[in-house]
């Protein structure tokens, strides 16, 4: 992609380029992306912040649609050379009825493959998810696994399910013809759990722990690794695959990389306490302050009121059987697939990462003041 004649000549279409990961996605492409003639922002609902980017060099459009909506999709990546595909439903919650998990996490995916064929698009980047491998629904540990260690896949909840399938679309579709007859080149990053700056959940368990007078409580045992990902890692991931990917098409067409950096090996409770901790909040308990049976039963009495006031209002707890699960099984992975691949090394130090999170955590404690 980088001869002279098209030095900044390039037009990256970014779905989902106002949530959480693709905020820092976008932010990263102007940083980093010196061939960047035009950067176009898709999203449901536009940040106020885009405004704000188009003052600099880089064209920055942004464009208010849906991925469900082909014709809208195809429209925004009209002349685009890459597409990072990074716009989801990310529901474990049980907000969203299945039927919409699948409608924008696999109908949408297809959509913009189709688009891609349709306009002449070449290069697309999917964002996939840790979840498309697992914690399956037998609870199998998954410890410090790579891109090729076998586990049994086996997804029942429609998150994972949508994002499995959306990645089998994705795979698949490399090598496909676009128009003026050149092959599709594909990939997908998988991120375990995302944290840094915008982390939703950081700051729902913050705010929880502010309103329990600056303690949480441990339900977690210490020894259940849950992999974590530093956000500003994850969207450097993605700048350099979209970079790498016409050189080395044969390389990575067609592959999935997990994300990974060098964040420490911890249980969720723990790697969250290394931001909250100081920021004032405290972790109770040594051990799970309930027995496991227990969670499970308040996890499915949550589901079950769930169901039962759903035709009169929204509940969806943080804690479910599903989520339960996820947390309670160890999930890490050990790989450098990406830095075989494409280079690959973390851009943000783990010390780098920490300070930049607790900074913002810090930044909610004085804003809500
Ligand atoms: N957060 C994590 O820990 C994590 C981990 C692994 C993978 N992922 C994946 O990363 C991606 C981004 O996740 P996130 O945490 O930033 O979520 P997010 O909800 O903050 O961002 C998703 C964005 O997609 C947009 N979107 C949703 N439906 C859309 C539609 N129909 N049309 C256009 N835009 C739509 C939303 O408005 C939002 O801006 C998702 O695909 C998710 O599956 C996230
Ligand atoms: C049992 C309670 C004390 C804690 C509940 C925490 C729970 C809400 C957390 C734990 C693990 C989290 C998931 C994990 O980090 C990875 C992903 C993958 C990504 O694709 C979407 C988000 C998700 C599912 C996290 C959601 C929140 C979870 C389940």
């Amino acid at each position: 992609m980088a001869n002279s004649a098209q030095a900044q000549k390039l037009v990256y279409l970014v779905t989902g380029g106002c949530g959480f990961l693709g905020e820092h996605v976008v932010r990263m492409l102007l940083q980093q992306e010196p061939r960047l003639r035009e950067l176009r922002i898709f999203d449901l609902h536009l940040g106020p912040w885009v405004d704000e980017l188009k003052t600099g060099p880089v064209q920055v459009t942004a464009i208010q649609g849906d991925v469900t909506q082909a014709h809208e999709v195809a429209a925004a990546m009209d002349g685009a050379h890459v597409v990072i595909h990074i716009a989801g439903l990310v529901d474990v919650f049980g907000r969203a009825s299945p039927k919409t998990i699948h409608e924008v996490n696999v109908q949408g995916t297809q959509n913009v493959i189709e688009a891609c064929v349709q306009t002449g698009t070449q290069f697309l980047v999917y964002t996939s998810s840790m979840e498309v491998v697992g914690p399956n629904i037998k609870g199998h540990p998954f410890y410090r696994g790579n891109e090729d260690t076998p586990y049994e896949a086996v997804h029942k909840h429609p998150y994972p399910r949508s994002k499995a399938l959306a990645e089998r679309l994705v795979l698949e579709a490399n090598g496909r013809k676009v128009r003026g007859g050149l092959p599709l080149v594909t990939c997908a990053l998988r991120p375990t759990g995302i944290y840094g700056e915008g982390h939703q959940i950081m700051r729902d368990f913050y705010h929880q722990g502010l309103r329990l007078g600056g303690r949480l409580f441990r339900a977690i045992p210490t020894s259940v690794e849950h992999g974590r990902v530093y956000v500003g890692n994850v969207a450097w991931m993605h700048v350099l695959v979209a970079r790498e990917l016409e050189q080395r098409a044969a390389l990575m067409g067609g592959q999935v990389y997990f994300c990974y950096d060098r964040s420490p090996y911890k249980s969720y409770e723990d790697f969250n306490m290394e931001f909250l901790g100081p920021c004032g909040l405290r972790l109770v308990g040594a051990r799970p302050l309930l027995p496991y049976w227990l969670l499970v039963l308040l996890a499915t009495l949550n589901a079950l009121l769930q169901w039962l006031l759903r035709p009169l209002l929204l509940y969806a707890p943080l804690l479910n059987p599903y989520t339960l699960a996820v947390a309670n099984t160890t999930f890490t992975v050990s790989t450098n697939k990406a830095q075989r691949h494409f280079g690959y090394e973390p851009l943000f130090s783990w010390e780098d990462s920490r300070t930049r999170t607790i900074r913002w955590v810090q930044a909610l404690e004085s804003s809500a003041q």
